[in-house]
């Protein structure tokens, strides 16, 4: 199986026009079915490297190869409307695509009922907790059906319990629709309880030191993350972020 990598950086380096270097020889890619997580120290880069992957930036050296323009950037700010429902914040992406009305209503009716807020459907986002706020924008790129999910530290703002119940979300909908996804995260656990790859950056500028494969099947069930297995793969990111040899 050689799928064709839906995303590829090939040796990627940042340097900003003040002289900062954020990115060193970075290589990584991804398909369909891969969840790649990229774990790293504070401002090595993180966000840098899902700028490039998106196009909204170009590297100073090295390419950054896409081959699906179908892509999801998801980060902490759910960007809701306050003053339309959930289901109108939802139907939002697909508006803008300017699909025709009753394919918009069914694409967010689908979404809705994915990420288990049918019951919110009608409600203002004001209405929502933090978690369910993020579930409404998770729901709204969901519409669009893409092929490459970006996450640039989605949860980060949100306590540790919805934080948790919105990885299950999230691994159970990778799981079902297999998209490819790079997830930049602060957390170890939530980085090895989501994704195939664990992927750790040095600090900055920021380049690849740990290299983890991540065997656990899918769906993962909450409790995967008290397993023995678990712990020991997450133990042994973590020393590698912390710059101890694996
Ligand atoms: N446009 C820019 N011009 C100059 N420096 C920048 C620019 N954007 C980011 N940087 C710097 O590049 C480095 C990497 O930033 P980036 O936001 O990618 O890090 P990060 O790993 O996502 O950080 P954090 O984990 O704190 O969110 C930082 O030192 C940041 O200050």
């Amino acid at each position: 199986m050689t799928a064709e990598p839906l995303l590829r950086l090939a040796e990627v380096g940042m340097r900003f026009a003040d002289g900062t270097a954020a990115l060193h020889e970075v290589d990584l890619e991804v398909s369909a079915g891969q969840f790649l997580a990229v774990v790293g120290p504070s401002g090595c880069g993180k966000s840098t490297l899902l700028r490039l992957a998106a196009g909204l930036a170009k590297p100073s050296s090295g390419a950054v190869l896409r081959r699906t323009d179908e892509v999801a950037y998801v980060f902490q700010d759910p960007a809701l409307l306050p003053w339309r429902t959930v289901r109108a914040n939802v139907e939002l992406a697909a508006e803008l695509r300017g699909l025709p009305k009753p394919e918009r209503r069914r694409l967010a009716a689908q979404a809705i009922e994915l990420v288990g807020l049918e019951q919110f459907a009608g409600h203002r986002p004001g209405a929502l907790s933090g978690g369910m706020r993020m579930r409404v924008s998770l729901a709204r790129s969901l519409t669009l059906r893409p092929e490459l999910f970006l996450f640039d530290e989605p949860f980060g703002a949100l306590d540790e319990i919805s934080r948790e119940r919105l990885g299950d979300e999230v691994a159970k909908l990778f799981g079902a629709r297999g998209f490819g996804a790079v997830f930049v995260t602060h957390s170890v656990t939530e980085a090895v309880f989501l994704s195939t790859r664990v992927i750790v950056l040095s600090g900055r500028p920021g380049r690849v030191v740990g290299d983890f494969p991540v065997p656990f099947d899918y769906p993962r069930p909450p409790e995967l993350r008290f397993d023995e297995r678990f712990a020991h793969l997450a133990g042994a990111v973590s020393a590698c972020l912390r710059g101890e040899a694996a």
